[in-house]
């Protein structure tokens, strides 16, 4: 069955992964986290597939190796208030936007669409990369992972900033690059696009079964003008 976009008057970016290749920069921040520690660095391959479902769940992962791993608070706590120090000192460094962004929300723009971003990240870190990046003014609102009580895949941030653009969740677009994004989207009664070349823990988003994959943003613009893809 074709996917029907015809109801379409917002779209909900997800930022790490879908937006920005942010990655570069949050793996020297954990690094340095490491290196305090006397931990080995680890590769930014790795660190990719660590991004996705928060800052906390980040530096869990990157203390501990593994994707489910859990250091004990006693660890977590004091190595994720130098993780924010370190991310907040370089954030826009080397991350930058994916290829096709920049035209694909121009074009959601010209066509009258609101736009937010829906973030796991937290939002003093989210808001100064989209403005670095020149994209902030695209947006509504942004929806970082402090911002809700709590993260994605939970319906709540979505819902918050369904809110606050007063669009029902039949009338709104999830674009994301992660399971998580499907989940949350599918848990808001949101239809969900995705892009391939995002973080989603190594796997393949296909497998997330969101409604279209696209190859970049740039082709957002047209499969909504069509309203029907
Ligand atoms: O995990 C994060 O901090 C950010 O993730 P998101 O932008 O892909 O939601
Ligand atoms: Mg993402």
């Amino acid at each position: 069955m074709k996917a029907d976009f015809s109801k379409v008057r917002a779209v909900l970016y997800d930022l790490d992964g879908t937006l920005v290749d942010s990655a570069p920069d949050l793996a020297v921040a954990v690094n340095r986290v490491l290196a305090d520690r006397g931990q080995p660095a680890r590769e930014e391959a790795e660190i990719r597939r660590w991004v996705g479902n928060g800052a906390r769940r980040l530096i869990m992962r990157a203390l501990t190796g593994e994707h489910h791993g859990d250091p004990g608070d006693e660890h977590t706590d004091p190595a994720l208030e130098q993780f924010f120090q370190y991310y907040g000192e370089r954030v826009a460094e080397r991350s930058r936007l994916y290829p096709g962004v920049s035209e694909g929300l121009a074009g959601v723009a010209e066509l009258g669409l609101a736009q937010a971003v829906v973030t796991n990240k937290p939002r003093r870190f989210a808001e100064p990369l989209l403005e670095a990046l020149g994209v902030r003014d695209y947006m509504a609102t942004v929806v970082g992972g402090d911002c809700a009580p709590v993260k994605k895949p939970d319906p709540a941030p979505l819902r918050l900033a369904l809110e606050r653009l007063g669009v029902e969740p039949s009338q709104a677009l999830m674009v994301g690059d992660s399971a998580v994004d499907v989940g949350a989207a599918r848990n808001t009664g949101m239809k969900v696009v995705c892009v391939p070349y995002g973080y989603n823990a190594g796997n393949a988003i296909e497998d997330a079964f969101p409604d279209l994959m696209l190859h970049s943003l740039a082709e957002l613009p047209g499969m909504l003008r069509s309203r029907a893809a």
